[in-house]
């Protein structure tokens, strides 16, 4: 899959030489809804011997339309990207959404880069828009069109009778329910950061712990013990880790992310790292002294392996 940075206007080395299917939307997280759209472009592409484009931006539309700030994300760029091409996408845009952008009516958006992006088919999810909310949706897209392109529109996908959402998943991920968060995403999820220094202590409690400091602006599992898989120099260990305060040492760190990872005696601080969230244990609780918090490690490492 090829990467194409886009700064308004698209330039014409950017422009494909062949018809394609177009794939439109922001799709944060890449969730099991997104991934049926992703798949009908694709498949559509290879029915119809096309290139398949996505098209998306470099932040969320809701923090320009909808002046959102501190907006956290599902998936980082790279992340999205990755999920992406693992669905088999053959060129993926990113658009910067400079004001110029932001402010293109729908025909000029539509000339500008469905049409000049050389699409045969519009593929999308039953709710996307393009620019302002209620001026351009699915519905009226072929008004636009001027002949040149179909549109192919998803429906709405559901898991027990719930609509597969990025904002029903994040609720699920800050409410102690990663298995459902999974569950919808369709892969576990997952935060990218690098390893910072800590307090020390955790070796002294025969637990060291690899403090994560995440990129970015990516959604947080809420406070809890989690069993996690964590990658380090591209290989990936049985891990369990801890959202949290320290409650028992009473420092005022803020939250803290940390992993004690399994089988493993490394110095990593400064080093990228992938943790994944597959199963949450248990709340965070405020312990008389290292002795109890040892013993419940124990039995946090118990747990995690027998879901790992
Ligand atoms: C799996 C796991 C579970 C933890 N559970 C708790 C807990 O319930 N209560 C608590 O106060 N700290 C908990 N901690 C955090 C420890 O207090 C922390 O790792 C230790 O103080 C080391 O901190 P340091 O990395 O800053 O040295 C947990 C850590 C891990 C890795
Ligand atoms: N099994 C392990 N799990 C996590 N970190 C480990 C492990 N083995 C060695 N380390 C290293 O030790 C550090 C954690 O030790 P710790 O005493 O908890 O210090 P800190 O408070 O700085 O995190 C990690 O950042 C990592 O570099």
């Amino acid at each position: 899959m090829q990467i194409i940075n886009v700064k308004h206007p698209l330039k014409k080395e950017q422009l494909p030489t062949e018809a394609t299917v177009l794939i439109m939307g922001f799709f944060d997280g890449v969730h099991l809804g997104h991934q049926k759209v992703i798949k009908t472009g694709v498949k559509l592409a290879k029915e119809h011997n096309l290139k398949s484009i996505l098209l998306t931006f470099d932040r969320s539309p809701r923090t320009v339309y909808q002046h959102e700030t501190n907006f956290k994300y599902l998936s980082t760029r790279s992340r999205k990207a990755q999920l992406i091409e693992g669905l088999g996408v053959d060129y993926l845009y990113f658009v910067k959404f400079t004001p110029d952008f932001a402010h293109l009516k729908p025909q000029e958006f539509v000339d500008q880069y469905m049409i000049d992006l050389k699409a045969k088919y519009i593929v999308a999810g039953f709710d996307y828009t393009y620019g302002k909310k209620d001026v351009a949706n699915m519905a009226n897209l072929p008004n636009y069109s001027k002949g040149n392109f179909e549109t192919v529109m998803v429906p709405e996908q559901l898991i027990n009778d719930q609509k597969i959402g990025s904002s029903a998943i994040k609720e699920f991920i800050t409410n102690d329910k990663i298995a459902e968060a999974n569950e919808f995403l369709g892969y576990n999820y997952q935060n990218q950061g690098k390893v910072i220094h800590g307090l020390q202590r955790g070796r002294t409690l025969g637990y060291p712990t690899a403090n994560i400091a995440v990129d970015g602006d990516q959604v947080i599992p809420s406070i809890g013990v989690y069993a996690t898989k964590i990658k380090v120099d591209g290989v990936w260990y049985n891990s369990m880790t801890s959202v949290g305060y320290n409650v028992t040492f009473k420092e005022n760190t803020g939250i803290t992310i940390e992993s004690n990872i399994f089988d493993f005696n490394r110095d990593i601080y400064g080093e990228p790292v992938v943790i994944e969230w597959v199963k949450y244990l248990r709340g965070e609780v405020k312990f008389d002294g290292a002795d109890g918090l040892i013993k419940q490690l124990e039995l946090d490492k118990r747990n995690s392996l027998k879901v790992l």
